[in-house]
């Protein structure tokens, strides 16, 4: 049974959060919420605010390089947007096709029905069975929305996912992809075709990946996707403003336990111009990855026992952002001005380079904004396991002005560790990349966020029973 509040009541005074990502940001804001105006929140930043929200400029525009989409039911980040007087940048419609690195075997076209049609034709029913799938995870994933709101926290993800879908949820994170989807009577010829290539654009990896994430990724794949009109990142600055925490912009290289009797408190050592600093704090976040590859550069100290390590690796993906001419004749149309596609997806053929390419848009759009003709020079993404070679850059450009490469630890490497990582670190000390293992995407993060800081809260004011609480279904219901 945990003992980790100070007896008397009192508020915690100092608060820090390790890492300035949509994680720390949205964790700061909701910390500031539950905790209120006295506590200082320190956020501490390595790198850029926004970690792997980021932009390059081409041209003069910027271009969004790491996480882009957001869902129409990502309620937390669209509650940002609107508190942060942000605005949204629907997406601009394109056809899309998958190629199977001789040819397309799949080419979306003008007509709806006729699209509709030809997936009836080649997969049976299996695109409605697979629609279905996703919209009633969808739904059940949105009452974490309800149980926040009413002030309910989670111990472990385990539990998280739990109070949403049951054990059916926990099984989604433990088997394959293809291995549901099977069982649920889409073709294989459909998961090799459709899902296998959404998998590799979203998440660069194959149908191996665990169901909940999959479920994630074909969500990620819907319509009505947005995402923030001058870059994803504002919303991390913006976030950062409203809990009115202090930016650090230093690394934090240690986080040592201090004991006063059975008072626990944690001091967090950190790398500031040349010298090193130190404070305490009576709750810490870390809100970044700490798994070895990553390399966060965090040491634990003092801990009895050690903290466990955290199992796993992150995936290596490449996102090239690319102004030039794309080459169609590769593609198997010897003229541009025929090319009607704007997104390629590919499906996992050994050999094959790249995962996809798409032409994109600026992440300020004009009213009037359309996108270039492949015969013009346009601004492409195109996600890679491996850095492109100069041979495969001429292979999918005739010509190009400009190449810009951020090479990211971007997401899980699903199956590299078997479980999902701790919340609780210690008695005051939390972990949020944790939910990353069930999926990774902006919205899993801000959801993460909410719950630590409620969490937190109630931890550190000992009202066990808004935490781990089951048939919060039926509780909502009979809460106001
Ligand atoms: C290429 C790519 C495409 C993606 N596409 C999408 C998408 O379309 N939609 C979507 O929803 N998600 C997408 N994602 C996933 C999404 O971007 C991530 O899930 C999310 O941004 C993770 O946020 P985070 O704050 O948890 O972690 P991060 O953004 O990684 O933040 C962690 C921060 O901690 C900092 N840090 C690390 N160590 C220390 C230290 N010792 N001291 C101080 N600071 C430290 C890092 O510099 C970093 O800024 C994509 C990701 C990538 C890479
Ligand atoms: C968390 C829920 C319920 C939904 C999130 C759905 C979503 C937006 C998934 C996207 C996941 C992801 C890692 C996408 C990466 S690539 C995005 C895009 N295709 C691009 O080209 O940048």
């Amino acid at each position: 049974d945990p003992d980790f509040a100070k007896l008397d009541g009192t508020p915690p005074s100092k608060i820090a959060v390790v890492g300035a990502g949509i994680g720390g940001t949205a964790t700061a804001h909701f910390l500031r919420q539950h905790f209120g105006p006295e506590v200082r929140i320190d956020v501490f930043e390595k790198g850029s605010v926004g970690g792997r929200l980021a932009t390059v400029t081409v041209n003069h525009q910027d271009y969004e390089t790491g996480g882009s989409i957001i869902h129409s039911l990502n309620l937390h980040m669209q509650d940002f947007v609107q508190q942060l007087g942000l605005k949204y940048r629907k997406s601009v419609a394109g056809k899309t096709a998958v190629f199977s690195g001789e040819g397309f075997i799949l080419e979306e076209t003008d007509w709806y029905l006729l699209d509709l049609f030809r997936l009836w034709w080649r997969y049976g029913i299996s695109f409605i069975r697979l629609q279905m799938w996703v919209e009633e995870i969808m739904e059940k994933f949105m009452r974490i929305y309800k149980y926040q709101a009413h002030g309910y926290a989670f111990s472990s993800v385990e539990e998280l996912l739990h109070s949403l879908g049951g054990s059916g949820f926990i099984n989604m994170t433990r088997r394959s992809l293809s291995e549901s989807l099977l069982e649920l009577g889409v073709s294989q010829r459909f998961i090799d075709e459709v899902i296998a290539p959404i998998m590799r654009v979203n998440y660069g990896q194959n149908i191996s990946i665990p169901a909940f994430v999959g479920a994630v990724s074909l969500a990620g794949a819907q319509a009505n996707l947005w995402a923030v009109e001058g870059g994803n990142k504002l919303v991390c600055s913006g976030l950062l403003k409203l809990a009115k925490a202090n930016l650090i912009q230093s690394p934090v290289t240690t986080i040592t336990l201090r004991s006063t009797g059975d008072y626990h408190q944690y001091e967090l050592t950190y790398d500031s111009q040349n010298e090193k600093s130190s404070e305490l704090y009576d709750i810490v976040v870390v809100a970044t990855p700490l798994q070895q590859n990553i390399n966060s550069g965090i040491s634990f100290q003092g801990f009895e026992p050690q903290l466990p390590e955290i199992a796993g690796s992150y995936h290596q993906t490449v996102a090239s952002i690319i102004h030039g001419y794309l080459n169609c004749t590769y593609f198997g149309f010897p003229d541009p001005k025929l090319f009607p596609f704007s997104s390629i997806l590919t499906t996992d053929t050994p050999g094959l380079f790249f995962n996809s390419a798409a032409s994109v848009c600026p992440v300020n759009i004009t009213s009037g904004f359309r996108r270039k003709q492949p015969q013009e020079a346009g601004v492409y993404k195109v996600f890679s396991p491996k850095p492109l070679e100069r041979s495969e850059l001429k292979t999918l450009f005739k010509s190009y002005y400009s190449v810009q490469v951020t090479d990211w630890l971007a997401y899980p490497h699903y199956g590299s560790t078997q479980g999902l990582p701790p919340v609780v670190l210690h008695e005051n000390l939390y972990f949020l990349n944790g939910i990353e293992w069930a999926g990774s995407a902006m919205e899993m993060s801000s959801v993460a966020a909410k719950n630590i800081a409620l969490l937190a809260y109630h931890r550190w004011n000992r009202q066990l029973e808004m935490i781990d609480q089951k048939d919060l279904m039926h509780k909502v219901k009979t809460e106001l």
